[in-house]
């Protein structure tokens, strides 16, 4: 299978700062991939630089085969919906359908109209009275109607509430499993990421800590608990991914391929949300090992 995203020791830096380093990564087609990571760890930068609104400052990123933004088919295959569901405040929800139209040539007008119609979006209302929920299901209406191969959302669900972003997820979702297409969605709520996605790249610190398919990554990281002792009594091809000690009792997050035989730890699986938790709360040491060994 092609892949929607490959990039190569892709780096951007801002002044002297580098907000994404070293990243490489392929996504294959077909998948709802979830970005996550703390504030400031590159999200946007990774983002931006998959639609071509940003140049790298090192190394290469294609997607779907092509440099981001570099011709209008290219633009064409590739729908992008900005943090904050960017729509124009003084246009009503006809115009900006109207707008879609015009500047894309694959618009599929039938799913717009339909998709605001069962939603309730009035033609006549004006975005900038619209709910915040209601405008993020027209920023997804006219991303979805561009009909792209690859769908890049930043934070969409960010400032909707519970319901309103059940609803979008929903959509999205209904939407996914309708046309043949590709997502990767960026968000800090990783129990929303667990609804809808199959795939995980973790960025912490401008670093892509891990990528795959969800259930291989929750199949190959495990918490082990026992009595006290040093990370370092494990065996070696137990990747250790966070540690933490009490008193009595040692909890190490580990990546391996292999069951554990040792009794004295105790194994349990991990949530998602455990397993991102781990990621960004990897010591520095640990993360500088991982990266030695990544290269
Ligand atoms: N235009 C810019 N100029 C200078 N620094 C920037 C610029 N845009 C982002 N940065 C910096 O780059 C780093 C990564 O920012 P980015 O927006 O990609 O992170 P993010 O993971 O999307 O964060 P958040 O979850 O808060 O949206 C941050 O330290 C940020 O301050």
């Amino acid at each position: 299978m092609t892949s929607v995203l490959q990039a190569q020791a892709l780096g951007k830096k801002y002044g002297k700062r580098w907000a994404l380093s070293d990243c490489t990564i392929e996504i294959p087609a077909g998948h709802v991939v979830g970005l996550v990571g703390p504030n400031g760890a590159g999200k946007t930068t990774l983002l931006k630089l998959a639609v071509g609104q940003l140049e790298p400052t090192t190394g290469g990123i294609t997607v779907l085969g092509g440099r981001p933004g570099s011709t209008p088919a290219q633009l064409a295959r590739v729908g992008f919906v900005a943090q904050d569901t960017p729509v124009y405040a003084a246009l009503t929800v006809a115009e900006h359908l109207r707008l879609g139209a015009r500047l894309n040539p694959r618009w599929d007008a039938a799913l717009a109209r339909e998709r605001s119609e069962r939603l309730g979006l009035a033609p006549t209302q004006r975005a900038g009275k619209l709910s915040g929920g209601q405008r993020a299901q027209l920023a997804l209406i006219l991303g979805l109607a561009k009909r792209p191969e690859l769908l890049i959302m930043d934070e969409p669900v960010a400032s909707l509430d519970p319901l309103a972003r059940r609803e979008f997820l929903q959509g999205l979702t209904e939407a996914t499993a309708e046309h043949k297409l590709s997502v990767v969605l960026s968000s800090h709520l990783v129990s929303d990421l667990e609804k809808v996605c199959d795939y995980l790249i973790v960025l912490v610190d401008s670093r892509v800590r891990t990528a795959g398919k969800i259930d291989q990554l929750l199949a190959t990281h495990h918490r082990l608990t026992g009595p006290r002792r040093d990370h370092d009594r494990l065996l070696t091809d137990q990747q250790v991914i966070s540690t933490s000690h009490t008193d009595r009792q040692s909890t190490i997050v580990v990546r391996t391929d292999s069951p554990n035989h040792d009794p004295t730890w105790t194994v349990t699986r991990l949530s998602l949300e455990d397993l991102v938790l781990a990621y960004m709360d990897t010591p520095v040491e640990n993360r500088r090992a991982h990266l030695e060994a990544q290269r």
